[in-house]
């Protein structure tokens, strides 16, 4: 655990990086900081490895005051992980992660051979490991300081915006690949970021931070959309965080609708029979496997030689499905949002229709969530 205990950091001039933070990042989880820019989150980093120097109260991990450590012991214990990744130049790839056990005397062949194992580990391939750091993209590059930063087995990693110098659909899969990592490292992690999507996305717990280096809360992802202390903290969080929030509740919970689900091989006139009875104005038609093939509206449905096969006719593409199992309330919505149908199809993890939810059901799905 990283204990902040009434952390400041007064610089000469004047200014209050940081004013008086407590905080505790509990073990084997991910804290991000996340707040508008200068407001310290840092400076707070820093105070962990010692690259600053609090003027006042102390910073201990597992117990311990890092001032009681010596700093460049300390900083080979800590992973640090920086904006563009911050590798050395003149050296190879596989030279740069093995930066750390070798300072740690590891010897070179144990270095080297850990190197190429967290390579692999981060997704790299192995011939990636001779080039040298301009040779790579710049979401490579930030593996490598991953990978690099992971070398000696740190209990501790301290990630300063690692990804904000990449690209929206670099950054996913980096974030992506983060998640897998920590499930099965549990690492102790402080992550830096200026962006809440990312902070909801990896954090454990969240701490926001305002402008003259002040807590204004921390909390759980869940917690701090669904209940912002102040208006800062929500106009930060973001007007839309109703939305957001939807990412926290499982799609399973969903009721789902199967009887305007058709096989493709019935024909135009059940299907103008279904839509009678039960009133809906779409069907889902489905093909082999119960696959989804697209949306039948009760109009065309009834406008249709009524002896031909569903599968014969023209439908209206079914846009994005949602994983019933593992999807959210928000997937399913936007996958409402976007459907011809504004209906969203779920389905199993084999692709099978598990049934069709309107926007009106998600509607009083979340209204039941919320009201
Ligand atoms: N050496 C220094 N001397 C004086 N002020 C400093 C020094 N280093 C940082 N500061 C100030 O401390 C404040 C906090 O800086 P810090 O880098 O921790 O903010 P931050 O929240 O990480 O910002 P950003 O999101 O923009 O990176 C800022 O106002 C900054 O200008």
């Amino acid at each position: 655990m990283i204990t902040f205990e009434g952390v400041t950091k007064r610089y000469p001039d004047g200014t209050v990086a940081l004013d008086g933070l407590d905080l505790q990042a509990p073990s084997g989880r991910t804290t991000v900081l996340v707040g508008s820019s200068g407001s310290g989150k840092t400076t707070a980093l820093r105070t962990v490895n010692r690259l600053v120097e609090p003027t006042g109260g102390r910073v201990l991990i597992d117990g311990t005051d890092v001032r009681e450590r010596d700093p460049a012991l300390l900083r080979r214990s800590i992973g640090y992980v920086i904006q563009q990744a911050g590798l050395f130049p003149h050296r190879t790839v596989l030279d740069n992660i093995a930066t750390v056990p070798l300072l740690l005397g590891w010897g070179r062949r144990r270095a080297r051979s850990r190197a190429a194992e967290l390579l692999e580990l981060v997704g790299l391939e192995a011939a990636q490991g001779r080039r040298y750091p301009h040779q790579l993209s710049g979401g490579q590059q930030q593996r490598v300081g991953v990978a690099r930063a992971l070398a000696a087995d740190p209990p501790v990693l301290l990630m300063d915006e690692p990804f904000s110098a990449v690209d929206p659909v670099v950054r996913a899969g980096l974030q992506e690949e983060l998640l897998r990592l920590q499930s099965e490292l549990h690492k102790t992690v402080l992550f830096v970021t200026h962006d809440i999507d990312e902070a909801v996305r990896l954090g454990d717990g969240i701490a926001v931070f305002r402008p003259g280096g002040v807590l204004a809360q921390y909390d759980t992802p869940e917690r701090l959309l669904a209940e912002p202390v102040d208006a800062f903290v929500e106009g930060f969080v973001g007007y839309d965080r109703g939305v957001r929030r939807l990412s926290f509740f499982p799609a399973s919970r969903l009721d789902l609708h199967t009887d305007a689900v058709l096989d493709g091989g019935r024909t135009a006139g059940a299907a103008a029979r279904t839509a009678a009875s039960t009133g809906e104005p779409w069907l889902l038609v489905t093909g082999a496997d119960r696959a989804p093939l697209g949306w039948l509206s009760a109009e065309r449905a009834a406008a249709a030689d009524p002896d031909r096969p569903l599968e014969s006719l023209e439908l209206e593409g079914y846009g994005h499905i949602f994983h019933v199992e593992a999807d959210s309330l928000r997937a399913a919505l936007d996958a409402a949002m976007l459907s011809p149908a504004g209906r969203a199809v779920g389905v199993d993890p084999g692709g099978a229709v598990v049934g069709v939810v309107s926007q009106a059901d998600l509607a009083a799905a979340i209204w039941g969530d919320h009201g």
